[in-house]
């Protein structure tokens, strides 16, 4: 037994030392005020989807439960982590959505992949998960409403755009509904104890190139091998008979038992990818909204710096701009971008139809709330 597990028969609240047996009756109380409380918010919550149910509304509201989160962002929290009590928040959210309806969701990847880490980001855990292989299922899988939301990456700060959401994107009817950014740590996995003794290195290509500085000082003359997701290089390092290795994130370790060899092997430290929330509306406006477009440009001289200019006469911040092939003819782009604020704010209605009017093809994909990271970093 713990020192701190002792019973601690001498001491009183009266000996002014306000003795360990009080505090912790305190803290059991208050627990108990807590449970009391949840179960409270989960009767209402439970009202809330009745009066919903006969009206044919939306359960999960994006919209509100970002009001939520800006409320708790306001109110004086000290000495309560506010991440943790956001995280907190996140799974009351999430299990209280569940009373009204069960929420599904479908991720790229397998278990335990960066994309279902995202998920539970965004979701809590209270919700069905359904793993899916590619990122067209994903979509398939919101089109065909077997799920009501899809989780797909989109961008990572060390390797750039994922080129293939971006071209769904442009063939989909879905909407972007949110936006989440994670921190990408890698860990090299093995049951080898030594690093010495690793044979060959499992991973999927984004990782290998998220690592390769690590790759190149540490295992210069191992093999490396691409793999479909990071869970399969594991999969992969686990049935390999001699000493092999797999790239992959904590999580999948935890889930595969698989030691942790080194942690922290991405080139840059602060590695993030960007995941893309859709769905099949559009969400309603919240404190801090973007509205992703995608728009094609004629073909001459000067026609991307005239739309820019347009943009910026209308007041519209333009937080982001990227070029694809249009796939249609050689050296045709299409151009996505990043506008600050909502489709229903004034200033990018009257901008979008003035696009409308100018561009061969305008294409909405989406007004969401900017993801917590974003808010933060001003
Ligand atoms: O306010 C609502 O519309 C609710 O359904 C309640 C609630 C909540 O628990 O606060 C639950 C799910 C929604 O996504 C948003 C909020």
């Amino acid at each position: 037994m713990s020192s701190i597990d002792q019973p601690d028969k001498g001491k009183s609240p009266s000996d002014g030392s306000g003795g360990i047996a009080h505090l912790r009756q305190k803290i059991d109380a208050i627990d108990l005020q807590i449970v009391s409380l949840l179960q409270d918010r989960a009767r209402v919550a439970h009202e809330v989807g009745l009066y919903k149910k006969e009206r044919g509304l939306p359960f999960h509201v994006i919209s509100r439960e970002q009001e939520i989160f800006d409320r708790l962002d306001r109110i004086d929290i000290a000495p309560f982590p506010r991440p943790v009590l956001k995280h907190i928040f996140r799974e009351i959210l999430s299990a209280c959505l569940s009373l009204e309806e069960p929420l599904v969701v479908a991720y790229l990847g397998p278990p335990a992949s960066y994309t279902h880490q995202a998920t539970l980001k965004f979701f809590g855990t209270s919700t069905r998960h359904l793993s899916m292989s590619t990122v067209r299922e994903v979509f398939l899988c919101v089109e065909r409403k077997e799920a009501a939301y899809g989780v797909v990456p989109i961008e990572n700060s060390t390797e750039g755009m994922v080129n293939y959401t971006l071209d769904t994107l442009v063939e989909t009817d879905l909407k972007i509904n949110g936006e989440v950014v994670l921190p990408i740590h890698h860990c090299l996995l093995s049951r080898g104890e030594d690093i010495r003794q690793i044979t060959k290195v499992f991973a999927h290509p984004q990782s290998l190139a998220q690592c390769r500085g690590f790759l190149s000082n540490h295992l210069p003359h191992v093999p490396t091998i691409e793999t479909t997701s990071n869970t399969r290089a594991v999969e992969l390092a686990l049935q390999d008979e001699t000493h092999a290795a797999a790239i992959a994130g904590e999580m999948a370790a935890e889930v595969y038992n698989i030691p942790v060899l080194r942690r922290h092997i991405e080139d840059q430290p602060d590695n993030q990818t960007r995941f893309l929330v859709i769905g099949d509306g559009v969400p309603g406006p919240t404190s801090r909204d973007q509205t992703s477009i995608m728009v094609s440009v004629i073909d001459r001289v000067g026609a991307l710096s005239s739309i820019l200019q347009i943009i910026a006469s209308h007041q519209v911040n333009l937080t982001r701009l990227e070029s694809r092939p249009s796939k249609k003819k050689a050296w045709d782009y299409i151009f996505f971008m990043d506008l600050a604020g909502h489709q229903k704010d004034p200033a990018i209605q009257t901008l979008l139809g003035k696009l409308q009017d100018l561009c061969p093809y305008v294409k909405i994909l989406g007004s969401y709330p900017v993801s917590e990271e974003k808010r933060k970093s001003g």
